[in-house]
């Protein structure tokens, strides 16, 4: 039999506290990021709830509504998609719950990304998710402000289609048998546009400090079998450019197949665990 000690006392005898976590949204990501801590593949975290506005079975863990998993939880990993963040972020943060955020394009809205940083005393962080190069990026921050940011993503056309498009572009996404630039702005407004798929652009910005600076290109490439993510900065100390290139999730292809695993990451971090590259 194992006991359980409370975190205080834990700590106190020189154990780690392990984290209670519970899975908000279990889907692509969710799924495998829950499966992984019910499976014990953190040993500073176990899976304590799930929570889906869908009825589940066979999830690994009991199914609740948010009331229930706060009550069972001290770290909410969210994967459900930016609505949440927007109706029920800072809920999860007063009540003094931590929340991991893979749906970072919520925080282009800047009166959402204030009261986010604002709320507690719940602390909030973010997945790199599917693209690599931010604690670069953060850290040449402390040399000058990135004078020129890009991302450019390119993904299967189908991924990219959204209910706001006309009857011509969906057409065009249809029938695409090449590249087809389907919007060109900045991370402040493309994630509002491409919800599910461009959360990319609002995580870079988080990176570099600023939406309106990053400049996006989002490409709808019926030859990308891999979703291909490539940033580009550039400032007064250096240039930098990160290219990666996914293979899709196959039951959701907007989302990369690598996603749950930078949040499995991004929770071994929070858990303490040594060894890590921060
Ligand atoms: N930061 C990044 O690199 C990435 C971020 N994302 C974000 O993660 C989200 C989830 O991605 P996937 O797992 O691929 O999506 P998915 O569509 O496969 O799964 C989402 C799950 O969340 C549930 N859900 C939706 N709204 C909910 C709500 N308000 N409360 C509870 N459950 C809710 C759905 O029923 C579904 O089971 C995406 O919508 C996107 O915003 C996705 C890919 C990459
Ligand atoms: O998984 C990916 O490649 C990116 C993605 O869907 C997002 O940024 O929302």
């Amino acid at each position: 039999m194992t006991t359980t000690l409370p975190q205080a006392a834990a700590a106190a005898a020189g154990h780690r506290p392990v984290r209670d976590v519970a899975v908000v949204g279990w889907g692509a990501i969710g799924r495998v990021v829950g499966t992984a801590l019910a499976e014990g593949a953190l040993p500073g975290a176990r899976l304590t709830r799930v929570v889906d506005n869908r009825p589940l079975h066979g999830a690994p863990a009991p199914q609740a509504d948010l009331a229930e998993a706060l009550a069972h939880c001290d770290l909410v990993v969210e994967a459900a998609g930016q609505g949440f963040v927007r109706d029920l972020g800072t809920t999860v943060l007063t009540s003094g719950t931590d929340l991991l955020i893979a749906s970072t394009g919520a925080l282009t809205d800047p009166e959402l990304a204030r009261e986010i940083a604002e709320a507690g005393p719940g602390r909030v962080y973010y997945t790199g998710g599917a693209v690599g190069g931010l604690d670069l990026l953060q850290a040449v921050r402390g040399l000058g402000d990135l004078t020129r940011v890009r991302l450019t993503t390119a993904k299967l056309p189908a991924t990219l289609h959204q209910p706001w498009m006309d009857a011509e572009l969906t057409e065009r996404l249809r029938t695409a048998t090449g590249p087809v630039e389907v919007m060109r702005g900045t991370a402040r407004d493309v994630p509002a546009r491409f919800p599910r798929s461009t959360n990319v652009a609002a995580t870079v910005a988080l990176a570099v400090g600023d939406p309106d600076r990053v400049e996006v290109r989002v490409v709808a490439d019926p030859g990308a079998t891999l979703t291909r993510h490539v940033v580009e900065a550039e400032g007064p100390h250096g240039h930098y450019r990160f290219e990666v290139n996914h293979a899709p999730d196959a039951a959701n292809p907007a989302t990369s197949q690598v996603v749950p695993h930078a949040v499995l990451r991004s929770l071994a971090a929070l858990t303490g665990r040594g060894g890590q590259i921060l």
